[in-house]
């Protein structure tokens, strides 16, 4: 395909905004039809020129090739006032010893540890519902991965007070991030705005949190068995360990790929599976016959194949990272055209996975799509964690957590959209439904509900004391 490649542009232009206002307010439709005009497409957000990749072949080019399209552009240049120089953002000559340095944060043998406090978090989750009435999922769900997010970061307990505070600040760190995507002028960042001075404060105290507990990790020398006490650890070939502000830089790195994805990815499930009661109730069964109303734990895993696909489907219809820059770091050539050093080139999944030719009727909600390994999609097609060096490190935690905590839920409750209730996109860093009520109805089948797997007491404990992984 990328011989042929089309090169084209996109109508709609507005003076000055450019295509800011289409993608601003229907943003997933936007990238949807953008295929239209070409495998490359030429759109504009403020005065700032981007290339849209719509072709699997050009996306997988691109991606693999991370020494000429680097990480850069606006959206990189955003998360790295929050990040900094972490994993997600540094350049590619920092980028493979980075990577050395931290992958046994996540290499598999810690996976089962991992999920023990996934377990816990998700009967803590769970305890919260009552049976027969509303609750917005999205603020639960939400909470549920910020809460897991800071316990596998820090296993030390932080005070409900503190743990709250943290969460505000970074939601209003995402929020700013986003607007200041939509209306890239650096001099209206700095004008003294409420929003701005909001920002500006949520980032210093964030600042300030991990500046302190880092402080304190180094003074008590003990290993908690968390990623914090990982990059305390971590040395390179000449026994350097990391400075401060690098911890600072991959601690807010794994907090923002860890929360600010699977709760979008969580909250979409459960919406498809409300949408879809068929599917949803063949999912029941499926966590009926493995978990019988108790919490899923890691062993369960490899039984929760429905599971398994119902997230697949759910990361290719909504993948939560809808949007990517790369920036040229020489002159180079794509789909025919000719691109100087310094060209800013955007991927999203969205628009590859919303392709009617690679995904046939590509809005139905069909889970089975992936029931056949040998029909894995083609490079390029389904990158709702990109590809290459820089494919996000998480995937697999991340998938872990996503399928404990939707059999978990399945296990126990069935979720239904309040009638009315329609999905709208938030147009954020990642994409999230605004809200999701919905309603809730305990479940009777087939399931021995007073017998969680994760003992009440464990869980009291592992909250009280912090999680200690094996
Ligand atoms: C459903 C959940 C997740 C999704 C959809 C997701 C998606 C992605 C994507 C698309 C990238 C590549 C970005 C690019 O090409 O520019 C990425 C990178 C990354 N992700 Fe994730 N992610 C998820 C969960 C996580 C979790 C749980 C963590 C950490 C605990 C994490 C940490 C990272 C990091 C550090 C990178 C940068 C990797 C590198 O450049 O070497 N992500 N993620």
């Amino acid at each position: 395909m990328t011989d042929n490649a089309r090169f084209g542009s996109v109508p709609g232009a507005l003076p000055l905004l450019g295509h800011a206002v289409q993608l601003g307010r229907r943003p997933l439709d936007f990238l949807a039809s953008l295929p239209a005009h070409g495998d490359l497409v030429e759109i504009r957000l403020g005065p700032v020129s981007f290339h849209v990749l719509c072709d699997p072949d050009l996306v997988h080019q691109v991606l693999v090739d991370d020494r000429t399209y680097d990480k850069g552009g606006a959206i990189f240049d955003l998360v790295r006032t929050v990040a900094g120089n972490g994993l997600a953002t540094c350049p590619h000559d920092d980028h493979r010893q980075q990577r050395r340095l931290l992958q046994p944060a996540f290499h598999r043998n810690r996976l089962p540890g991992y999920a023990k406090v996934m377990s816990a978090e998700v009967a803590t989750m769970l305890d919260g519902w009552s049976a027969n009435r509303e609750l917005d999922v999205l603020v639960t769900v939400n909470e549920f991965a910020a809460s897991l997010a800071t316990r596998t970061l820090f296993a030390a307990e932080l005070d409900d007070a503190t743990f709250e505070e943290l969460r505000l600040c970074m939601h209003t760190v995402m929020t700013g991030m986003m607007r200041r995507m939509l209306l890239p002028w650096s001099f209206l960042n700095r004008l003294p705005t409420p929003a701005n001075r909001r920002f500006e404060q949520a980032r210093a105290r964030l600042r300030r949190y991990v500046v302190q507990l880092t402080a304190d990790y180094r003074r008590a020398g003990v290993d908690h068995g968390d990623l914090l006490s990982i990059l305390l650890a971590v040395r390179d070939e000449d026994g350097r360990g990391l400075t401060d502000a690098e911890i600072h830089d991959q601690v807010f790195t794994f907090y923002l790929g860890g929360s600010e994805t699977t709760a979008p990815s969580l909250a979409w499930s459960l919406y498809l599976l409300g949408r879809n009661p068929a599917v949803r109730r063949r999912l029941h069964d499926e966590v009926d016959a493995v978990l019988s109303g108790r919490v899923a734990e890691f062993h369960d895993i490899p039984r929760l194949d429905l599971t398994r696909r119902v997230i697949m489907e759910s990361l290719r219809l909504y993948p939560p990272g809808w949007l990517f820059t790369r920036v040229t770091t020489k002159d180079t050539e794509l789909a025919g055209r000719r691109l100087p050093a310094g060209s800013v080139v955007l991927y999203s999944p969205h628009i590859v996975q919303h392709r009617a030719d690679l995904f046939p009727e590509p809005e139905r909600f069909d889970p089975d799509r992936w029931l056949d390994d040998a029909h894995r999609p083609a490079r390029g097609v389904f990158t709702p964690f990109g590809a290459g060096a820089r494919k996000c490190i998480g995937e697999v935690f991340a998938l872990t957590e996503a399928t404990l905590a939707l059999a978990s839920i399945a296990a126990r409750w069935e979720l239904d959209p309040l009638p009315g209730a329609r999905e709208r996109l938030t147009p954020r860093l990642t994409s999230t439904p605004r809200s999701l009520p919905m309603s809730l109805r305990e479940r009777t089948s087939g399931a021995n509900r007073t017998d969680p797997t994760v003992p009440r007491d464990l869980i009291t404990r592992q909250r009280r004391q912090g999680i200690h992984h094996p």
